[in-house]
């Protein structure tokens, strides 16, 4: 046991978090007498007591593997900063950031919840900053909620599971925010369970995350009466000093000893934690000629003062390289480690003026560059939208520059539409206080638009529309900035599909509508319509995901509705290298108007689909297929003035891209809907061409009349190519998968996937192993289990499984592990690509499609 409190100290966490922190919504008195409402001020609102200066702002999200411990340490944070009055807990249904009904009746977290409160670090001085902190899911399926929130971060903190350690998606999650370049932490939690370790969890971080280490904390255990180890608090490696939480608190009460006390009580862990100082001052000097100069005046590693590290620190954590990642633990559910950590998120994270440039597009994709940061214009993303039964939509965005304004008009530059903002709010979950203005560098949200989706950039209108000539307006305007893209978020295609019927004739339209609003909240949601039977389709990311939907739809949205069996969507192409061409004039009634227009289609099978990002300007590469659209003017038939004029044979009134555009989404939604069993087509190419003087028919020729045209055509030649194989090609997707089980499941799950599910075997790792190729884990330092009875440090002695499987093998595949594994085994997998199937493969699939 440890001896009583002798020299301790409490921290200044406990006697101000309450009164000084800002609750919005009245939860505390002293901030609605105090605050310096400097941007946010509104005569009725209630602003942020904190100023909202740049450099005090952490725009943070925490990610991580399912059940880690996210929305449990998101609430601790809430109720240290005095937001929450107390403790919401997951397992009772009753946390702030899990809102949804689908959320507290499953325990996870399904959409990412925007939540701003302020922080005070201990460090004396130290003024109150704004944390705007985005709660994201763990689970596969909602990755791409995962991605969105990631696009919009400027530091993420990382939770693992101290007992489970680096897990297959927290590898995937880390990957995500390496690829934004975010600035991490590492927090490694749950340490009070049984079988905790935290220096193995340290190499695995090095090992399968590819990290360096910067360990800044040891957990300190004491042993009970019986002999078992509890976990009480942390050793702080940076400051010198060490926290102790009572057990069964709240955590608010935080005892502080020196390294005096470490030392006469627990001198294994004293050692310990000298150790771990010189191996954090030797791994910062790697990098950091400033400090090596700091060491070589104090030739001390125990001696450099703690600014001089976190300086270190600060500076290579916000590279966002990986080369150094700060490491702490705690045991969020027992109160203990949440208090430093946000201190950290503040010291090492980076505010809003750290960011690099943000990365942007003009000119419809075609010219990229970044957003200046003097750039005074308002550019902002919308990133989520959620659909509120009070409020209506509520466009959740992050500005990037100048200053979004309430009652203004914004220019949609994805869509091309113009909309008023009619209310600015501030989320606080799901409670809300309304703004003025939310200036960039913020997360805040829009109420009243009509149209935003995830992931469109929005721009001031008033920029260009005061001149009241409508679409004219950008003519007006000497740079492109009303054509600005912020980087798209990338949406992977659905795997899963299923039927979706409104239960009366008279419920279809209030079905569309609900499905609309899915759609605009979740874009990894796909409805396709039949146009012949006219039934609707809703594809997503996995069974979950549907599921998920299905419920929202019918719970939230009350739309009255059936969906049919979740079904594997597959895909289908026509034989690589088989080509097919054809020209039709397409002539039909449109909207009470005869519409004509012909085309020229020529379609090919290709053997691997084409890389994104590559192809000529004319060329479009979507979903596995390229699309090219040639107008051709025949110079025969020009006179030698025309012929200087480029498309002489249309009229002005045609704009050459209008037309190209028409003609590629012709050919896309032929694409969408194959004409062998209605399956999106892939690995195909599409050339249409347009020869004036054989395709345009004077005024029927509209821009409508081409896109039909290309559609039918497309449609067309698909079929016939189809019809002159014999039949179509299905391709399956192929999921990249990775189980995690104990060493002495290794086999029966290697033999089930390799024979039982046709799975490729591509790699069996585990332990320190998968470490020898990526980082040289033995100049890693991780900690020693100091204190803790269980000595038991070493190779946690799981093992991976990598293998490529097609996604119909894996259907149920969690609880089939679960059985052959005693409940041990996890796995996660991602969508590597499709393949054509075999013979054989494709009956099966026919015949379930077709339910015989
Ligand atoms: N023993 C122990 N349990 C914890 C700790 N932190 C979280 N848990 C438990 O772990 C489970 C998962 O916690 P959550 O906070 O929901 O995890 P999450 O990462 O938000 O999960 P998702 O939102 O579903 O991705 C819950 O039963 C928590 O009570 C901890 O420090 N110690």
């Amino acid at each position: 046991m440890l001896p009583p409190v002798r020299t301790a100290s409490t921290i200044r966490w406990l006697c101000l978090s309450h009164s000084r922190i800002a609750s919005p919504l009245g939860r505390s008195i002293l901030s609605l007498k105090n605050g310096p409402k400097r941007f946010y001020a509104a005569p009725s609102a209630v602003g942020l007591d904190a100023p909202v200066d740049l450099a005090h702002t952490r725009n943070i999200g925490i990610i991580a593997h399912i059940d880690a411990g996210k929305t449990t340490t998101t609430e601790r944070m809430l109720y240290y900063s005095g937001f929450t009055r107390r403790i919401g807990e997951v397992d009772e249904g009753s946390t702030v950031m899990d809102y949804l009904p689908a959320e507290r009746s499953r325990g996870i977290t399904i959409t990412s919840a925007a939540i701003t409160f302020n922080w005070t670090p201990s460090a004396p001085g130290s003024r109150p900053y704004t944390v705007n902190l985005i709660d994201t899911p763990g689970h596969a399926d909602f990755t791409f909620e995962v991605e969105r929130s990631i696009r919009v971060l400027d530091g993420a903190v990382t939770i693992l599971d101290g007992v489970a350690g680096v897990e297959a998606q927290t590898e995937k999650v880390w990957r995500q925010a390496e690829k934004y370049g975010i600035p991490r932490l590492i927090f490694v939690n749950k340490l009070d369970r049984v079988g905790a370790r935290f220096g193995p969890t340290v190499k695995e971080i090095a090992s399968k995350l590819n990290a360096w280490p910067a360990v800044l904390q040891l957990p300190l255990y004491e042993q009970d009466a019986k002999g078992d180890d509890i976990f009480r608090g942390v050793v702080d490696i940076v400051e010198r000093r060490v926290f102790l939480w009572d057990l069964g608190g709240d955590g608010q009460k935080v005892n502080v000893h020196d390294y005096t006390w470490l030392k006469e009580n627990r001198s294994d862990l004293y050692c310990e934690a000298l150790t771990a100082r010189v191996a954090l001052v030797e791994l910062l000097s790697e990098n950091d000629e400033e400090l090596v100069e700091v060491f070589l005046d104090i030739g001390d590693h125990h001696a450099i003062s703690p600014d001089a590290i976190k300086k270190s620190l600060r500076k290579q954590t916000l590279n966002g390289s990986s080369e150094v990642v700060p490491v702490l633990c705690g045991a969020s559910f027992k109160n203990i480690g949440v208090q430093p950590l946000l201190d950290a998120v503040i010291d090492y994270l980076p505010s809003p003026l750290d960011k690099p440039e943000t990365e942007i597009s003009y000119d419809y994709g075609k010219t990229k560059g970044v957003l200046s940061a003097s750039e005074d214009r308002l550019c902002a993303l919308a990133f989520k939208v959620v659909n509120d039964p009070k409020r209506g939509a509520m466009v959740f965005v992050r500005v990037y520059s100048g200053t979004l304004v309430r009652a203004h008009h914004l220019y949609n530059t994805t869509l091309g539409v113009r909309e008023r903002v009619h209310r600015l709010l501030k989320m606080y979950a799901d409670d809300a206080v309304d703004i003025q203005s939310i200036p960039a560098g913020h997360i805040g949200v829009i109420i009243g638009l009509k149209s935003a989706r995830t992931g469109d950039t929005l721009i001031s209108d008033h920029q260009y529309y005061h001149s009241g000539k409508g679409n004219k307006r950008h003519q007006e305007v000497s740079d492109s900035f009303w054509t600005i893209q912020l980087r798209p978020i990338e949406v992977p295609p659905p795997v899963f599909f299923a039927s979706i019927e409104p239960n009366s004739l008279s419920e279809q339209k209030p079905l569309e509508d609900a499905l609309s609003m899915l759609l605009r909240e979740d874009p990894s949601l796909h409805i396709t319509t039949d146009e012949d039977s006219g039934q609707m389709l809703i594809s997503g990311m996995g069974e979950l995901h549907l599921e998920i939907a299905r419920d929202r739809l019918v719970g939230e949205l009350k739309a009255k509705a059936e969906m049919g069996r979740i079904l594997i969507s597959y895909r289908e192409t026509i034989p690589s290298t088989l080509g097919h061409e054809l020209h039709i004039v397409f002539e039909k009634e449109i909207a009470g108007k005869l519409a004509k227009a012909g085309c020229h289609v020529s379609v090919i099978g290709l053997d691997e689909p084409p890389i994104p990002g590559t192809g000529t300007p004319d060329e479009t590469i979507v979903d596995g297929n390229i699309i090219s659209v040639d107008i051709a003017v025949p110079q025969h038939t020009l006179t030698s003035q025309e012929a200087e004029t480029e498309h002489a044979k249309l009229p002005k009134s045609i704009d050459v891209e209008e037309l190209k555009g028409s003609l590629t989404s012709g050919a896309m939604a032929a694409l969408g809907r194959g004409p062998y069993l209605g399956f999106p087509v892939r690995n195909t190419s599409i050339k249409i061409t347009i020869d004036p003087s054989k395709d345009y028919f004077g005024a029927e020729s509209t821009l409508a009349a081409y896109s039909s045209a290309a559609r039918l055509a497309s449609t067309t030649a698909l079929k016939e190519a189809i019809a002159s194989n014999g039949e179509g090609i299905l391709m399956e997707p192929m999921m990249n998968v990775i189980v995690a089980v104990n060493e002495k499941d290794l086999g029966k799950v290697v033999g089930d996937l390799s024979s039982a599910r046709g799975g490729h075997v591509l790699e069996l790792g585990g332990g320190d192993e998968g470490a020898v190729d990526r980082l040289n884990t033995s100049k890693v330092y991780a900690p020693g289990q100091a204190g803790k009875g269980d000595d038991n440090y070493g190779v946690r002695g799981k093992r991976s499984v990598v293998a490529i499987v097609p996604l119909k093998e894996m259907v149920g595949y969690l609880k089939h592990l679960r059985s052959m594994t005693t409940g041990r085994g996890t796995f996660v997998m991602n969508l590597l690509g499709w393949e054509r199937m075999t013979r054989p493969r494709a009956v099966d699939v026919l015949k379930d499609i077709r339910g015989g």
